[in-house]
């Protein structure tokens, strides 16, 4: 049902957003590029004249992606290093593009980037979707687990507007933790030298407060449409990765 709703929307605004509705071979791509008008301060897509892609005699297969989706410490990241190990997946995750987006020399979002993750709020998903689809180009490759996004509505359409059309869908893998857990796993995650200006109490909950009012919703909407597998994400990391194990064996990876 999500699926023909996306379609639905994307038709709608494809013309819009000149998108070419193929895959992501990276030769084949229009170029989304992102600018902020400080007039109206909002974040603009812009669409190069990059050359017409030949779609009339190829097929091109679109890449395969799995969201990711739980808690702040869950263990996404955790899970999905051991994804790509075992399955061959690239791991994008949507954090870590925002986090190098905002080093980045020149970057023209980088304080905005900061607000926003120390403030455990949203960042616009103009900024994240056209880190993501530019990762997934670059990359090359052709499965994809999206981590920590979509985590709101405004994600969520922003994707169905850019990406939906180009990729085929597979399902939400969705790290089920209690607060608690999720807390501990977090400050420990600090205590233990991630660097990160977001693993700290005060940010903690308001992160956990933007979960629990914008993320879970979107998980419930997935759901509602069937296309959530649920794990356990409280036991040790072993464990947890022998119930993902068995998703993917039985989704034909
Ligand atoms: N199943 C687990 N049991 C105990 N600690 C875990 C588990 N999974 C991850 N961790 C630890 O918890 C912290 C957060 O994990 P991480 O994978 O970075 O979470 P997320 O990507 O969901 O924020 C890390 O320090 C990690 O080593
Ligand atoms: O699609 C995303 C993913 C992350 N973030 C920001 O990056 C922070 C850290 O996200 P990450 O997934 O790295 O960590 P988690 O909170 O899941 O541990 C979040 O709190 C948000 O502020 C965001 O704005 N959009």
């Amino acid at each position: 049902m999500w699926r023909a709703l996306a379609r639905t929307t994307l038709r709608a605004v494809a013309n819009d957003c000149g998108s070419p509705g193929v895959g992501l071979a990276p030769s084949a791509l229009t170029q989304h590029q992102l600018r902020h008008s400080k007039a109206s301060n909002r974040f603009i897509t812009t669409t190069s004249t990059a050359p017409p892609h030949n779609i009339g005699i190829m097929s091109v297969e679109k890449p395969k992606i799995v969201f990711v989706l739980g808690g702040p410490g869950a263990g996404k990241g955790t899970q999905c290093s051991r994804i790509v190990d075992r399955f061959q997946f690239t791991h994008l995750s949507a954090g870590d593009l925002l986090r190098e987006e905002r080093s980045r020399e020149g970057s023209e979002f980088g304080n905005l980037i900061e607000d926003y993750i120390r403030n455990g709020k949203i960042v616009p998903v103009e900024v994240t979707c056209s880190l993501l689809e530019n990762a997934m180009k670059a990359s090359g490759k052709s499965r994809f687990l999206i981590d920590g996004f979509p985590r709101n509505q405004d994600n969520l359409d922003g994707w169905n507007r850019q990406m939906s059309e180009k990729v085929d869908f597979q399902f939400v893998l969705f790290f089920d933790c209690g607060e608690d857990v999720c807390v501990k796993r977090c400050l420990g995650r600090g205590q233990s030298g991630s660097g990160r200006t977001d693993d700290n109490l005060d940010s903690l909950k308001k992160r956990i407060s933007t979960y629990n009012n914008d993320s879970l919703p979107i998980i419930k909407f997935f759901e509602g449409a069937g296309q959530v597998k649920r794990i356990d994400a409280s036991p040790d990391a072993e464990e947890v990765f022998g119930e993902v194990e068995k998703i993917f064996v039985a989704s034909g990876f």
